[in-house]
């Protein structure tokens, strides 16, 4: 059966809410919607920071102290928004959807002690759009002692069973984090590689007062310190083969030496694209082409430079192939929405570890 299924994204990078819409039956997508966004305004963005940041301590997942639950609230709203925006205007009954998935906003993720946080209430929210919504899609892999992330691989594979391409083909995401994909004919594998945008953002923010480097503008400009790059990747999480998770600030205590606001950005985009390219050599056989999604790919350095370091496999963005880059995990948390529906697997031993193929999700009713 074809399912309508709205899929709601809230990704490390704390920029907004991602919507897509897709029509599916959980294993292919047999038409693409529109998609939309609902940045998060400053101040949320602020309390989103400090939810982070309160929950390094959190005993259990349902535990909210301190600002967690006003954060819980605002992410909640946001995401009710950003439903009832979308399909007013694109003219969608509510009726027409069967179901919505949504990710909600990780705060804190620590597999080994069995605990990922997503805040955000999913019963209101369900109750707030008269929609069925599928949450906690990352609950059931974590306790069953799975990583309980990455879970776009299995829409990346869909994605790139489309494309009828000769594997091994990579799919990574720079968002926040970096994860990628490998799909080699039956073969899926999958993992966090290291940063992505977070600690560019975090250094251009501190430094230059800009959410991001635009295009890698600034980074371009500057000079990489190959030396520092060298002694981070000597951290022991990138000599681990896949399966591996991170959480956002897995590496937000690696400072930069005294260098220019330029040199910093092209050393920790040049850092995203080494700490890629280190997965390669613990994959079965060496990717042929590599696909770039997630708000990294808009960067022209970032991609200049993973260009580089994957020489000489063939290195696309999304948006090249008429993927919605930008919107691929909202659409793979609609998909993992009707995948859950249909008992179909989330994850596997290969993509996050976990003992068996296990679907998961639990479903708020309005
Ligand atoms: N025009 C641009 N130029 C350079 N970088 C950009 C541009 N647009 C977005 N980005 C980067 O992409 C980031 C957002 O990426 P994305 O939306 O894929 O992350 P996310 O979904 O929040 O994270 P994750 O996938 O880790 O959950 C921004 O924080 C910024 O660093
Ligand atoms: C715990 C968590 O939210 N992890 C995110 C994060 O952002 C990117 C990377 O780290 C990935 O593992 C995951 O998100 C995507 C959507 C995933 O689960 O595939």
């Amino acid at each position: 059966m074809m399912l309508t299924a709205i899929g709601l994204m809230s990704g490390t990078s704390l920029d907004g809410v991602d919507v897509a819409l897709i029509e599916t039956d959980g294993r292919r997508v047999t038409a693409f919607g529109p998609s939309g966004y609902r940045p998060y305004t400053e101040s949320e963005r602020n309390l989103l920071r400090q939810a982070l940041y309160e929950a390094v301590d959190l005993p259990q997942r349902n535990a909210r102290p301190g600002c967690l639950r006003e954060a819980e609230s605002v992410v909640t709203s946001a995401h009710a928004e950003a439903v009832a925006a979308f399909v007013a205007q694109h003219r969608i009954a509510f009726s027409d959807i069967d179901i919505v998935g949504f990710h909600g906003q990780t705060v804190l993720h620590r597999p080994e002690r069995r605990l990922t946080v997503q805040i955000g209430d999913a019963t209101a929210l369900a109750k707030a759009i008269h929609i069925p919504v599928m949450h906690d899609f990352r609950a059931a892999d974590v306790e069953a002692g799975g990583q309980g992330a990455p879970f776009v691989p299995v829409y990346h594979r869909a994605l790139a069973q489309s494309l009828q391409r000769e594997g091994p083909i990579v799919v990574v995401n720079i968002g926040g984090v970096s994860n990628i994909t490998y799909i080699d004919g039956d073969t899926l594998i999958a993992c966090d590689t290291g940063p992505g945008n977070a600690l560019l953002d975090d250094h251009m923010f501190r430094i230059m007062n800009q959410r991001f480097d635009g295009e890698g503008r600034t980074a371009a400009q500057g000079r990489v310190d190959a030396a520092w790059i060298a002694r981070a990747l000597k951290l022991p999480f990138f000599a681990l083969p896949p399966p591996k998770s991170l959480d956002r600030n897995d590496f937000a205590s690696l400072k930069l030496g005294d260098m220019s606001p330029a040199d910093g950005a092209a050393t920790l985009t040049a850092f995203t694209a080494a700490a890629i390219a280190r997965i390669v050599p613990l994959l079965p056989k060496e990717p042929k082409s590599w696909v770039v999604a997630g708000g990294g790919a808009r960067n022209l350095t970032m991609l200049r430079m993973l260009r580089e370091c994957l020489a000489p496999a063939a290195v696309q963005a999304a948006d090249t192939l008429g993927w919605a880059s930008d919107s691929i995990e909202a659409q793979a948390f609609g998909f993992l929405a009707a995948r859950g529906l249909k008992g179909l697997p989330l994850s596997y031993p290969t993509t996050t570890g976990v003992p068996i193929p296990m679907t998961g999700g639990v479903i708020a009713r309005p």
